[in-house]
């Protein structure tokens, strides 16, 4: 049966383009220190100024991460984060309060672990908007596609500068937002970006009327306004891992844990709006 219904990642992008505002949209690997800190560090995302938040599940090949969100897979690996520990963290964050649509961002192999009529069941149940699989072969995403429209879950498309002549097909199929890779490689935080990337990210806007994003490398205010001045999104995830790598001693310690938080709300918000 169908799922039918308002999806709050399309809601949230109709309301921030009526606004004319840009979607400041975290990663985070779930489960990195431990479940509850998660929790609280949704809650912190949100008081941030984060719009929709990509949740992590952590994998133990995670091929496409470079060193610092590998790091936090192991942390989070540590304690056995499994995609329904995922999804439990996910649904206390929305007891807790937040309202961020959530976006589940996993490797394919653990999907398949689960099985994907399971995996759609409970990702569902968890109020989960979108879906994200970087390594999802293309033979196969038929299949995961006819599912997540069942379950009104957007399977959203990563596009790369090097894939430009299957834009057209990508977005064709494509659900939720198109996620344009600013950078060839891997994850993590780039002091700049080749001046292609911008024509890149705005011809795919021409072949689309799904909202664009970018994400690879974005660590700083000034990087996300630049992408800000065109993009409906722009994601950032090692340069906020990282920062909870370097307040895990706070966080781990409850006399200064409110501190830890606190640091990362704090760098969360000058990403967006730069004081
Ligand atoms: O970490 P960065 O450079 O800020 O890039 C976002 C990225 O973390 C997140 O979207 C993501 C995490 N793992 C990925 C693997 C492939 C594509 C994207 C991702």
């Amino acid at each position: 049966m169908t799922k039918v219904g308002l999806n709050l990642l399309d809601q949230t992008f109709e309301t921030l383009k009526a606004e004319g505002k840009t979607a400041l949209m975290p990663f985070i690997t779930m489960g990195d220190p431990d479940p509850e800190t998660t929790v609280e560090i949704l809650l912190q995302l949100e008081r941030a100024g984060a719009d929709i938040v990509e949740l992590g599940v952590p994998y133990s090949d995670p091929l496409a991460d470079g060193p610092v969100i590998q790091r936090a897979s192991e942390r989070a690996l540590v304690r056995q984060i499994t995609i329904p520990k995922c999804l439990e963290i996910a649904q206390a964050a929305r007891e807790r309060g937040v309202k961020l649509p959530y976006v589940l961002f996993t490797y394919y192999n653990p999907v398949l672990q689960l099985g994907l009529e399971s995996f759609f069941e409970l990702v569902y149940d968890a109020g989960i908007s979108g879906l994200i699989i970087p390594d999802l072969p293309y033979e196969e995403s038929q299949e995961v596609l006819r599912l997540a429209d069942q379950f009104n879950i957007k399977l959203i498309p990563l596009v790369a500068p090097t894939s430009r002549d299957r834009v057209a097909r990508i977005v064709e199929y494509a659900r939720g937002f198109i996620y344009c890779v600013s950078s060839v490689g891997v994850t993590g935080e780039r002091a700049s970006f080749h001046q292609s990337v911008d024509e890149f990210i705005k011809s795919v806007k021409e072949q689309t009327d799904l909202p664009v994003a970018v994400g690879f490398g974005i660590s700083s205010h000034e990087q996300v306004s630049h992408f800000s001045e065109f993009c409906d999104g722009v994601v950032v995830g090692s340069a906020i891992v990282r920062k909870i790598e370097d307040t895990l001693p706070l966080l781990k310690d409850k006399a200064t844990k409110e501190q830890g938080l606190l640091q990362i709300h704090d760098f969360v918000a000058q990403l967006k709006s730069g004081n």
